[in-house]
């Protein structure tokens, strides 16, 4: 066959640097040379430390596994003991009573996020986007855009235009988690660390246009999820100074919130806001990831089962003392205590559960401010104008709370108080739920949608993790579930009747042609397999992302 003369397009890679997702020139723009000889750069100088890290996630776990519980840890008594500070809260953030989040891609919603009088949009690489190529490329093209303020968006079929407003929320961007590669981007034949190409490659492109205007000379600022431990923290220090030599910028520009999402993590919450005492602005309770994560932790225990997943909220008393530890923790540092989401969102065709929905969130504002939290996270704009009223009515013109100080709360709480296994009944309808949920939620991420509203809640990657997990921790443990009055017991017998049946449900609700063209079937059968693995996958984005991954061959090599 005579060779072809036409030349593919392919990005402009440094040595050691492979790019195999599609090629887009509006990619192209964010995949320059230099910016990835940096994340490169931050790859090889970090990797040693992050496949410890993740060596030591294993290690912690089997030491769980064999009956071990979670504890503060003696080795750094000191640092909890010890009287420090964290770097004075950037001016910038000082106010941060309603943030907003939504996933960096589509362009309209950051658009809105920017727009919807939120004090802080976080921009999301994690929970809410699907980590497809399109996904993550257009984010980073969306986030550059909005730095610069030039971002704008056409809507051609509403005829609608979307520019920024004069007055924005200040942006904070969540990378990935360490544990999730990049696929599509290969350094010295091995995928990319997928939270170093989202902070590298944001970082490389914004810093300077960020601190010249939404940073006010520092920033740009971060949110870090799903760590388990200090020496994660440490990591992102060090790749925090590593930017900031790059740059030529100060120590301390760069200033992250952690997520304290993790069971494991809230026994080192001094420790992780030591490690990163220069870059703190805070720590926030991602309460989703946390059940996830106590379910997770606690597999092998079969007197910590959960009950229904409805009935595990911010109530109950492991959920309450990890919220008033965190928020004593975080202002005897100086630094913010963030709140966490309400999963309600507002509901259209009904004006009274629309209102008993915005009431749930409410009261959920109102426990977390009178707790002594600083600011909350809003899942959708029409949220914003209740929370902000609640936490501006409680601040009475404060920008937060933190020179309240340490809360007597908090101060009170200990390991037993972080495990109590938390109360409620078990039932075969929560089983179904969770299958029509985690089906829902797996076929949309796999269609490269990674927040999605189901039953009027939003649903993301942590919300449905929890739905995987709730329903293999049952299964393991062969759960007494109510089924109407009758005892069952959970077993992949029943787990299979369930799934075929809420698969018919869930066609019935979606009808047959979305069903079809959609990924349900394909959804339904890794879900099943998720729940009646022997051993439980760690996450189920990290399981599944190979179905997502698409290598292009036009992207790496020349044509001949
Ligand atoms: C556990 C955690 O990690 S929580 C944090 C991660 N999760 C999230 O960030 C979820 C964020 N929220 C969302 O993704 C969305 O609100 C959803 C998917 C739950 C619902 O979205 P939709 O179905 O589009 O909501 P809806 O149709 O009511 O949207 C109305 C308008 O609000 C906009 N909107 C909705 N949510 C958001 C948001 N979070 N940010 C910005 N705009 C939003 C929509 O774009 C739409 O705009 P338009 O009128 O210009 O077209
Ligand atoms: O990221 C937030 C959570 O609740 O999980
Ligand atoms: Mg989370």
């Amino acid at each position: 066959m005579a060779a072809s003369s036409t030349v593919v397009p392919c990005y402009d890679t440094p040595e050691g640097v492979d790019v195999r997702g599609r090629y887009d020139p509006a990619f192209a723009s964010v995949l320059t040379r230099d910016a990835l000889a940096f994340v490169a750069a931050l790859q090889r100088e970090f990797r040693g430390a992050v496949r410890y890290a993740m060596e030591q996630r294993r290690e912690a776990q089997r030491r769980y596994d064999a009956g071990e519980l979670p504890r503060f840890d003696p080795a750094t008594r000191a640092v909890r003991e010890g009287d420090w500070k964290c770097a004075p809260v950037p001016p910038a953030v000082a106010d941060r009573t309603v943030e907003i989040t939504g996933p960096a891609e589509p362009r309209k919603m950051v658009i809105n996020a920017l727009n919807s009088g939120a004090k802080v949009f976080m921009a999301d690489f994690e929970d809410a986007l699907s980590p497809t190529w399109e996904n993550l490329m257009h984010g980073q093209v969306n986030l550059r855009d909005a730095v610069a303020g030039t971002i704008s968006y056409r809507d051609a079929a509403r005829g609608r235009e979307y520019k920024l407003n004069d007055q924005t929320a200040k942006l904070f961007v969540r990378p990935r988690g360490w544990h999730l590669p990049e696929a599509h981007v290969l350094i010295d034949g091995e995928p990319a660390i997928g939270c170093l190409v989202d902070f590298g490659l944001y970082f490389f492109h914004n810093h300077a246009a960020f601190r010249a205007g939404q940073g006010a000379g520092l920033g740009p600022f971060f949110y870090l999820p799903k760590m388990e431990h200090s020496r994660e923290a440490r990591i992102w220090n060090g790749v925090f100074e590593r930017a900031e030599q790059a740059a030529g910028i100060e120590k301390g520009s760069i200033r992250a919130t952690v997520l304290v999402e993790t069971l494991p993590a809230a026994f080192q919450m001094d420790e992780i806001l030591y490690e990163l005492r220069d870059h703190s602005v805070g720590l926030n309770c991602g309460r989703w990831d946390y059940i996830f994560s106590y379910v997770k932790t606690f597999r092998a225990h079969p007197d910590r089962l959960l009950p229904d997943r409805a009935l595990v909220g911010m109530a109950q008393h492991f959920m309450r003392s990890y919220s008033h530890l965190l928020i004593h923790t975080c202002h005897r540092r100086g630094v913010h205590a963030m709140g966490g989401m309400a999963a309600q969102i507002p509901i259209k065709d009904d004006a009274a559960a629309n209102e008993a929905a915005l009431e749930l969130v409410r009261k959920d504002k109102l426990r977390e401010v009178r707790a002594g939290h600083d600011g909350t996270w809003a899942a959708h704009p029409g949220l914003i104008p209740a929370i902000r009223e609640v936490f501006e009515g409680h601040l009475g013109g404060r920008p937060n709370q933190i020179a309240a100080g340490a809360s007597d709360a908090g101060a009170a709480v200990t390991a037993e108080d972080l495990i109590e296994p938390p109360r409620g009944g078990r039932t075969v309808d929560g089983l179904r739920l969770n299958t029509r949920v985690g089906v829902q939620y797996l076929a949309a991420w796999l269609a490269g949608s990674g927040s999605v509203p189901l039953y009027n809640l939003m649903e993301d990657a942590a919300t449905a993790e929890i739905s995987r997990v709730q329903n293999w921790q049952w299964l393991r443990h062969g759960a007494a579930l109510d089924a109407g009055g009758v005892e069952v017991r959970a077993t992949p017998e029943l787990l299979a009747r369930v799934v075929g049946e809420e698969m018919a449900r869930v066609e019935a609700e979606v009808g047959s042609q979305r069903f079809r063209r959609g990924r349900y079937a394909e959804a339904g059968r890794i879900f099943a397999r998720q729940c009646t693995a022997p051993e439980l996958d760690d996450f189920l984005t990290l399981d599944a992302y190979n179905l997502i991954v698409a290598h292009h061959p036009g992207a790496a090599d020349k044509a001949e």
